[in-house]
C-alpha cells in the first residue's frame, strides 16, 4: 500500500463545523495536508486531480467560513469536489472513488447532505444556487436549513451559455447570492473564446492586492486591509475603456481578482462577503489547476484526469491497450476525408483530445473549430456551416449532445441540413458513472424525421460510417460509438461508403435470431460460442442503422425464426423500440413470433467498470445466452423460464 501523507490537523476534522476551531495559520496547514491527501488517495483511485489542486484552499476557507450542510456549496461539474469530499464526513471512503460501489468522483445528493446539488455537466451551478437562494427567501424547507448559496464554477464552464442566463436572471432578482469564479486559465484543453480572453484583461499586470472592487459599493464588502488598494484599482478602472466589468453590468458587484491559494486573502473576502453581502456578489479568483503536484502543473491538461499514478514519479499505471480506440479510430478516417475534400470540418465543444479532434486542429487549424462548453451553439453553428456549404463534422460526447437536443431538431432535422454528428461516448462509460453515460442518443435521435442513425460494431465498421457520413448531403446523419478500445478486428485500407438503412449478415442459424445494433456484436458472438456448445445456433445480424431500418432483412429474420431478440447500448425507446413498431405494423407479431429487446434498464447506473455496468444492465455475453435460453424455454440449471 502506498505510503499515506502525515495529517494530523486533518485527522481532526471530521466534518467542516471542526474547521471552526483552528486559527488561520492552522487553516493553512489544513490545507496543505488536504493537498497531500488528495494526492494519495487519487494516486490508488485515478480520477479527476488537477481541479481538486486547484481548489484545496478555496475549499478549507470556504468551509471553515460559511455553515455547511445549511449554508449550499454547489461546485460547477463538480470534478473539483475530492477535497470537499475529504472534509465533508467521507475520508474513510475516499479510496473508493469512480470506483463499484464506492465515492461518485462528482457531487451527489444521495451521498451527503454535503452535496446540497449534483453536477458532472457544466455551468449549471448558478442556475442551481439562485434556485437555492430563491426557496430560502420564500420559505423554502429543507432538512439542513437554507443559509447562503454558493456557487463555484470555473473560467470553463463560466463560458456556457447556461451560466450567462442564471446571471441574467440573478441580476434581475438581486437576491443574496454568491458566486466564486473560478479561474485557472484552464478548461481541459486551454480555454477558448472572448470571454477567456476578458478574463485575462481584467487582472492582466496588475497585483492580486488591486482589487477592482465594484464601482456600484463592493469596496464596502472588502475587509479594512483591502479597501484602499481596492479604492486605488476603482480609479485605475474608471480610466479603463470597459469602465465597470461585465458582471456588474449584470447586477452583480464584483471583487476580485484575489489570489484563491492565499488563505490570507481568502478568509478575510470571504468572512466579510458573508458579514456584509445583500444582492449578488461575484468573486473573481485565481488558481493554477493541479497546484502544489509538480506532474500534474507540468501536464499539457494540468492533470485534468489522470489513471492511477505513482506519487513519487507521476507516473501513471495505464494498461497496454490491444486495439485502437474508437476515437482515434474516428480522429484517423475524418482525416483521411478531409484531406480529400475541403469542405470537410469539424466542431467540439470543449473536448477536443476527448473527441480526437486536437488531430484534426493540428492538421486543420483553419478548418476546426472548439466553440468552448457551448453545446447548443456548437450545433446551431455545425447547423449555419452546413447551411452554408461545407460538411461539418460535430463530434460531442453523447451525453453533451443532449445539452443541444433542441438545435438539434430546430436548427438541423428540420431544415433537413446535413450536419454528420459523430458521437462518442455512446453507451455505459465507466468510472463517470450515470451523469456521462451516453444512454438516450438513439432514442432521441431515431424518433427525428429524416435523421441517419448508425452504430458500428466495430473499428472497423466505424470507418466505414465516417465514409458514409462524409459522402451523406441529403440531410442530418449520426454515427455512435463507444468509449474504449476497438475490439481488434482487421482494418480496412479506406472505408466505403454503405448503403443507407442496409444491414449485413453475420451468422445463419436457427430457431432464434439476434439483431444487434452497435458493439454488442462481439457480447453476442461470445454468447453464441457458448450456445453451441448446447447445440443452438442464433442467426445474427448487425443492423449497422437504427433508422432507417432495414425493413427487408427485418421481416427475413421475423419470418425464418420463432424468436427474434435485438440489443444495443441504449435506453428503452431506441433501435428496438423502432423493430418492435415495424414489426407490429407489419404484422410479423400476428402469427406467434417471440420477441425480446435488450436494453439499459429503467435505472442510472452507477459508476464501475464498464463490463461490470453492463452486468448491472444484463448486457454482457452471459445475459445473452441467458435470454436465449429463456425465449427458447429451454431452462438453465437452476433457472426458470421467462
Ligand atoms: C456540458 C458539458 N460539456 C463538457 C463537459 C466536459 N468538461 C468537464 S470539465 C470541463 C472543463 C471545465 O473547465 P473549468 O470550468 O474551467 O474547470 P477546471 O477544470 O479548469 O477547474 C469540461 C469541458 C462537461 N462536464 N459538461
Ligand atoms: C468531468 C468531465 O466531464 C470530463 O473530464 C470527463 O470525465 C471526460 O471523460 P473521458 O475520460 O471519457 O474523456
Ligand atoms: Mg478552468
Amino acid at each position: 500500500m502506498p505510503d499515506r501523507p502525515k495529517t494530523p490537523l486533518l485527522d481532526q476534522v471530521h466534518v467542516p463545523a471542526d474547521l471552526k476551531r483552528f486559527s488561520d495559520a492552522q487553516l493553512r496547514q489544513v490545507a496543505d495536508e488536504l493537498r497531500a491527501e488528495t494526492i494519495s488517495a487519487v494516486s490508488v483511485t485515478g480520477g479527476h486531480l488537477g481541479a481538486g489542486l486547484g481548489v484545496v484552499e478555496l475549499t478549507v476557507a470556504l468551509h471553515a467560513v460559511f455553515d455547511a450542510p445549511k449554508d449550499k456549496l454547489i461546485w460547477d461539474v463538480s470534478h473539483q469536489c475530492y477535497p470537499h469530499k475529504i472534509i465533508t464526513g467521507r475520508r474513510d471512503r475516499i479510496r473508493t472513488l469512480r470506483q463499484k460501489d464506492g465515492l461518485s468522483g462528482f457531487t451527489k445528493r444521495s451521498e451527503s447532505p454535503y452535496d446540497p446539488f449534483g453536477a458532472a455537466h457544466s455551468s449549471t451551478s448558478i442556475s442551481a444556487a439562485l434556485g437555492f437562494a430563491v426557496a430560502r427567501d420564500l420559505g423554502g424547507v429543507t432538512p439542513e436549513g437554507l443559509g447562503d448559496a454558493i456557487a463555484v464554477i470555473g473560467d470553463g464552464s463560466m463560458s456556457a451559455g447556461m451560466a450567462f442566463e442564471a446571471m441574467n436572471n440573478a441580476g434581475h432578482l438581486k437576491k443574496r447570492l454568491i458566486v466564486i469564479l473560478n479561474d485557472n486559465e484552464m478548461s481541459i484543453a486551454p480555454p477558448v473564446g472572448a470571454l477567456s480572453s476578458y478574463l485575462s484583461r481584467l487582472y492582466a499586470g496588475e497585483p492580486f492586492q488591486e482589487f477592482k472592487a465594484a464601482a456600484k459599493g463592493a469596496v464596502s464588502l472588502l475587509p479594512e486591509p483591502f479597501r484602499e488598494g481596492a479604492k486605488r484599482a476603482k480609479e485605475m478602472l474608471k480610466g479603463m475603456a470597459v469602465g465597470g466589468t461585465l458582471f456588474e453590468e449584470l447586477g452583480f458587484s464584483y471583487v476580485g481578482p484575489i489570489d484563491g491559494h492565499d488563505m490570507g486573502q481568502l478568509l478575510p473576502v470571504l468572512r466579510t462577503i458573508k458579514a456584509r453581502a445583500t444582492g449578488p456578489i461575484l468573486i473573481h479568483v485565481l488558481t493554477k489547476k493541479g497546484k502544489g503536484y509538480a506532474p500534474a502543473e507540468r501536464a499539457r491538461d494540468r492533470g485534468h484526469a489522470t489513471a492511477k499514478f505513482d506519487v513519487v514519479t507521476g507516473e501513471q499505471k495505464k494498461a497496454p491497450s490491444n486495439a485502437p480506440s474508437y476515437t482515434k479510430v474516428f480522429a484517423d478516417a475524418l482525416l483521411a476525408h478531409a484531406a480529400q475534400d475541403d469542405k470537410i470540418c469539424a466542431v467540439t465543444a470543449a473536448m477536443p483530445d476527448g473527441t480526437g479532434l486536437n488531430l484534426f486542429a493540428e492538421r486543420y487549424p483553419s478548418r476546426c473549430f472548439d466553440v468552448g462548453i457551448a453545446e447548443q451553439h456548437g450545433v446551431t453553428f455545425s447547423a449555419g456551416l452546413a447551411a452554408g456549404g461545407l460538411k461539418p463534422f460535430c463530434a460531442m460526447y453523447s451525453t453533451f449532445l443532449q445539452r443541444g437536443y433542441d438545435q438539434v431538431v430546430h436548427d438541423v432535422a428540420i431544415q433537413r441540413l446535413p450536419v454528420r454528428f459523430a458521437i462518442d461516448r455512446a453507451g455505459l462509460v465507466g468510472a463517470d458513472g450515470a451523469t456521462h453515460a451516453g444512454s438516450y442518443d438513439i432514442a432521441y435521435l431515431a424518433n427525428l424525421p429524416g435523421m441517419v442513425v448508425m452504430a458500428p460494431a466495430d473499428e472497423a465498421e466505424l470507418v466505414h460510417m465516417v465514409a458514409t457520413a462524409a459522402a451523406h448531403d441529403e440531410g442530418p446523419i449520426a454515427f455512435r460509438y463507444p468509449r474504449g478500445e476497438g475490439v481488434g478486428v482487421d482494418m480496412p485500407e479506406r472505408g466505403e461508403v454503405l448503403e443507407i438503412g442496409k444491414g449485413r449478415m453475420i451468422q445463419q442459424g436457427k430457431r432464434v435470431a439476434i439483431l444487434s445494433f452497435g458493439t454488442r456484436l462481439s457480447e453476442v458472438l461470445t454468447a453464441c460460442e457458448a450456445l453451441a456448445a448446447q447445440g443452438i445456433t442464433p442467426t445474427v445480424a448487425d443492423a449497422r442503422f437504427a433508422k432507417p431500418l432495414d425493413r427487408d432483412l427485418l421481416l427475413k429474420l421475423a419470418a425464418d425464426h420463432e424468436a427474434l431478440i435485438t440489443i444495443e447500448e441504449g435506453a428503452v425507446g431506441g433501435f428496438g423500440s423502432h423493430v418492435a413498431q415495424l414489426l407490429a405494423d407489419e404484422g410479423a407479431f400476428d402469427h406467434g413470433l417471440k420477441f425480446r429487446s435488450m436494453v439499459l434498464p429503467d435505472i442510472f447506473v452507477d459508476q464501475a467498470t464498464q463490463h461490470d455496468m453492463y452486468a448491472v444492465a444484463g448486457l454482457n455475453a452471459a445475459d445473452i445466452r441467458a435470454k436465449v435460453l429463456a425465449v427458447l424455454g429451454i431452462a438453465q440449471i437452476g433457472e426458470k423460464t421467462a
